[in-house]
């Protein structure tokens, strides 16, 4: 997002507000081009409870999730910050945070310089929250978007609230995902922005006229007013109304973009590359031919959809519920049974062991069909494991097995010749789940 005719920019900070962590990374600009100067990453620890939304709800506490923005921002050094001139933000899709709007935070100054606090805010209601049960789902109108609804979309999370919580929703008047919220906070917006990106994740928006299904949201209750303005990715949404951080005032923000987006943007190079994504959740995807426009109507059957990218172009993207979530619940309850059986065993040794018992174990005929969240296009298709042999039950067995089970539910979701069908010649990988497991 360099600025547009004028001097490009000094140095740009780059945040993601992802399920599982932030990062944010400085970016210089240098006659060769950006280079990255300096990066940090801290985990949110946000889940939280989900009060009124039984087992089904996944929703994270947004206090927290600034509180590991603002330890980024601290660590990162101040004589780059002071010169940043751009910053974009990117996090995860679906979600939604409701908040007052002008009650959305309080600022204060810390050791670097004014942050930012959340206040008036609500939790985030996440991708991977489940309140919005099948039978809820078809009880809503249809959309006219090519996006089929699914539980944990913004739209269809404000119509549970509608329905089943209203009075909740009249504690506030914006809505937004997670990095919407932090844009709005930054530059001080009345009335939030959302990219045509993040608007496509929520439902009920129309990618072709870029605009809200309001007639249709309208007929049926759902309070229309907390549908955020939506503009272009790569569009600048304001200036920073003061100084954070030590990053000077009136710094250009641009509109939140969402964070899968963003993961093919770092690493896509030729058209004939596909993506393959694994953080918190995991997604295969490729980049649709110029001028491709999606089909009128979702199929909810399928396991393809297209996700808005920047300058009208689409992405055809396997969009799988089960990523690096799956590993983190598997160490989750390594860690659990081994304290069951009265050892302590911290979650973050146990990654790099079964990492390096997987790495020393061949394949073996164990097959773990790895999907315990679902998927949006099979909710019911829970996970399975099959071929199980006396011999193939080690940590190294399990997890190399768990490991394959991950990238063959993707390539059973975008299979392999349907991509070589489609001209890919090349699969990069993106995302920590990816890069801290050999
Ligand atoms: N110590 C570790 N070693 C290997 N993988 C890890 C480790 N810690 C977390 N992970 C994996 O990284 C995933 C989170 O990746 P991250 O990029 O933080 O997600 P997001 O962008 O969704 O916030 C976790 O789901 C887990 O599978
Ligand atoms: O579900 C889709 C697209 O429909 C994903 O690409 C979506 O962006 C991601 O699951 C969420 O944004 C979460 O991303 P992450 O936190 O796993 O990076």
């Amino acid at each position: 997002m360099a600025a547009a005719g004028g001097p490009g920019p000094t140095c740009v900070l780059g945040i993601d507000l992802g399920t599982t962590s932030v990062k944010a990374a400085l970016v210089t600009g240098t006659e060769r081009g950006l280079a990255l100067a300096q990066s940090c990453s801290r985990e949110t620890q946000a889940y939280s409870d989900s009060p009124g939304a039984a087992a089904q709800g996944m929703e994270q506490d947004v206090q927290k999730i600034i509180k590991a923005l603002n330890e980024c921002l601290a660590a990162l050094p101040q004589q780059q910050l002071q010169q940043v001139t751009h910053i974009g933000i990117s996090g995860q899709m679906h979600g939604v945070v409701f908040w007052k709007s002008d009650k959305g935070c309080r600022w204060s100054e810390g050791g670097p310089g004014p942050a930012f606090e959340a206040d008036r805010v609500s939790h985030l209601v996440t991708w991977q929250d489940g309140r919005c049960s099948p039978a809820f789902l078809s009880s809503l109108p249809l959309p006219q978007s090519h996006v089929s609804l699914a539980t944990g979309f913004g739209c269809p999370t404000i119509f549970w609230y509608s329905k089943n919580s209203p009075d909740f929703l009249k504690a506030y008047d914006a809505a937004g995902t997670i990095q919407d919220y932090v844009v709005a906070m930054l530059c001080d917006l009345k009335k939030p922005l959302m990219s045509v990106q993040n608007a496509a994740s929520w439902g009920y928006f129309n990618c072709r006229n870029k605009s809200w299904n309001t007639d249709i949201l309208k007929k049926s209750g759902f309070p229309v007013h907390l549908l955020p303005e939506v503009g272009d990715p790569g569009s600048v949404a304001g200036r920073t109304t003061c100084a954070w951080h030590g990053i000077p005032k009136g710094a250009k923000v641009g509109i939140a973009l969402g964070d899968f987006q963003c993961s093919v943007y770092s690493c896509l190079t030729e058209r004939t590359d596909a993506v393959l994504n694994i953080s918190t959740s995991a997604q295969l995807t490729i980049s649709m031919p110029l001028g491709f426009q999606p089909p009128e109507a979702p199929d909810p059957s399928s396991a393809v959809t297209y996700f808005p990218y920047f300058n009208g172009d689409y992405l055809a993207v396997a969009a799988s519920l089960n990523g690096g979530n799956v590993l983190a619940t598997f160490v989750g309850m390594v860690a659990q049974w081994a304290q069951e059986l009265g050892f302590q065993v911290q979650e973050s040794a146990i990654y790099p062991r079964i990492i390096q018992a997987a790495l020393a174990q061949k394949h073996s005929k164990l097959s773990i069909h790895p999907t315990i969240f679902g998927e949006r296009h099979l909710p019911e298709l829970l996970a399975s494991v099959s071929s199980i042999g006396a011999s193939e039950l080690s940590l190294g067995h399990v997890s190399r097995a768990l490991c394959r089970g991950l990238v063959e539910n993707l390539s059973s979701m975008f299979p392999v010749q349907h991509l070589q069908e489609l001209g890919v010649t090349r699969v990069l990988g993106s995302g920590t789940a990816l890069a801290r497991n050999e």
